[in-house]
């Protein structure tokens, strides 16, 4: 059974500044937290959580701040209506949402949450506008005019090139944006980072690798960190026959932990989606890329590491559910209670060299950060467009490294500029339609 952050916590719920705990074991510990504090009282636990086990209760202490003003760009996706249940049981004003063309989930959204602003696809426009109440507004295909509308923070979580305006707009309001859009990062991540730093914007990853690696960095000195250590669930086709050339889309689209947008799974299925947290994870913590380690962690409960020069090991670890990260990401440093239930720390966690002769998509994204500059954007296109083709059943599986090894030696690289990143993007987009006669 799922954790229920459908209700609305009671008044009281949310947790203070106390609760600026270390980086350590976070959803077991927030919730055990909360729990202690509240007297550890075993009764009455209310409903079950997503394990099966009971739930703490939910009588925490006051809040000590505002509710905040929350967008949501990508808020019909996995991680949009993940955050919508985030700001729910945090008891966010939702002022802004952008999605795409899933106009009945957009509608549904509106009713409950009564934004000010929205804005979809044009394809649905006269859907959703048919559908708004007095008050909202709507802006047709302007998902950056919804990053910029006022609010305290936005999730940013249209996936791929098409996420990376509209989280320069917020940026560019000095939002505060909590970033799970991680090709933003991959595809213009110092550029990115000049943009925030020129507006007083904030940025915290919602990618739970990142996650991970924010909160485990968290009070620790830059010179005592020898690497940051990424897992990766394998994908669903880590102990598959040798040859994947013939994988079915429905195939690979099963991830054997999370349950996420068409592009992330197929992403994970090539490893291709560790290869672009490495380039995330190098960018968004101005961090070497030889000093980014990836390991296979089949469960997905250890979310990433970092290994200290004193030989010590950080790990974070919790459930796997996105809502963790998105809450750490909307509310660091505090960390009030969430309504999950308790990781259960028994069972077997394992840990595996990933294989790159078999997912060389991993290794070209590391050649893509070597190389620097337009690299990356153009990689990050051949995968879009690789991908997009593969689900529609016009390449194969093992196309998608193809892809991405065309466009990483057949694209000319450029220094990293505004101007040089939409040629890399149009560019390699072109080379790969071209070499699969797309
Ligand atoms: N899902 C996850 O657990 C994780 C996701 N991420 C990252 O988060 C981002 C979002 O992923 P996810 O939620 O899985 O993706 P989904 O495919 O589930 O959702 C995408 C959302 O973005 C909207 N959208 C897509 N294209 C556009 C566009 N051009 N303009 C406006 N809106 C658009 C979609 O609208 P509609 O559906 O209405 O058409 C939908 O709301 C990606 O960058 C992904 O890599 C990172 C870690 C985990
Ligand atoms: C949940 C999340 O952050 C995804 O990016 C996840 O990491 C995908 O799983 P893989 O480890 O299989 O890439
Ligand atoms: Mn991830």
């Amino acid at each position: 059974m799922q954790a229920d952050y459908t209700e609305t916590p009671p008044a009281g719920a949310a947790c203070t500044g106390a609760y600026r705990v270390g980086a350590y074991g976070v959803g077991a510990c927030w919730a055990a937290r909360a729990w202690l504090r509240a007297g550890g009282r075993l009764a009455p636990a209310r409903r079950k959580g997503h394990n099966g086990r009971m739930t703490p209760p939910y009588d925490a202490p006051t809040p000590d701040a505002p509710p905040k003003r929350l967008s949501v760009l990508g808020s019909t996706g996995s991680i949009g209506t993940q955050a919508l249940q985030v700001a729910r049981w945090r008891g966010y004003e939702v002022v802004a949402l952008a999605a795409g063309r899933n106009a009945a989930r957009l509608i549904e959204q509106v009713r409950t949450f009564r934004p000010q602003l929205v804005s979809c696809d044009a394809a649905v426009a006269d859907e959703v506008r048919a559908a708004l109440p007095a008050g909202t507004q709507l802006a047709v295909g302007e998902p950056a005019a919804v990053a910029a509308h006022p609010a305290d923070v936005v999730v940013a979580a249209i996936p791929g090139y098409a996420g990376l305006e509209p989280t320069l707009a917020a940026l560019r309001e000095g939002r505060h944006v909590a970033l799970a859009n991680k090709e933003a990062m991959v595809v213009a991540g110092p550029l990115v980072w000049e943009t925030a730093r020129a507006h007083g914007a904030r940025l915290t990853p919602v990618d739970s690798e990142l996650s991970a690696l924010f909160q485990c960095l968290q009070g620790e000195p830059r010179e005592a960190v020898a690497a940051l250590v990424l897992t990766a669930s394998g994908g669903p086709f880590r102990l598959a026959p040798e040859d994947l050339s013939g994988v079915s889309p429905a195939a690979a689209l099963k991830h054997p932990t999370w349950n996420m947008g068409h592009k992330v799974t197929i992403d994970s299925a090539t490893l291709f989606n560790k290869g672009l947290e490495v380039l995330e994870s190098h960018f968004f913590f101005d961090w070497p890329l030889e000093r980014i380690e990836v390991v296979i962690h089949p469960q997905s409960l250890v979310h990433s590491l970092v290994r200290f020069k004193d030989g010590n090991l950080k790990a974070q670890i919790g459930s796997h559910d996105m809502r963790l990260p998105i809450q750490v990401a909307l509310e660091a440093p505090d960390r009030p209670p969430t309504p999950l239930a308790p990781l259960p720390l028994v069972g077997v966690w394992e840990f595996y060299e990933p294989d790159t002769a078999r997912f060389p998509s991993l290794a070209l994204a590391y050649e893509a950060g070597r190389r620097g500059g337009t690299a990356p954007a153009a990689l990050n296109a051949a995968d879009e467009v690789a991908v997009e083709a593969f689900l529609a059943g016009r390449i194969g599986f093992m196309d998608i490294p193809r892809a991405l090894e065309h466009a990483l030696t057949q694209v000319p690289h450029a220094a990293l500029s505004w101007e040089a990143i939409p040629e890399a993007d149009r560019e390699a987009r072109r080379a790969v339609r071209a070499l699969f006669r797309l």
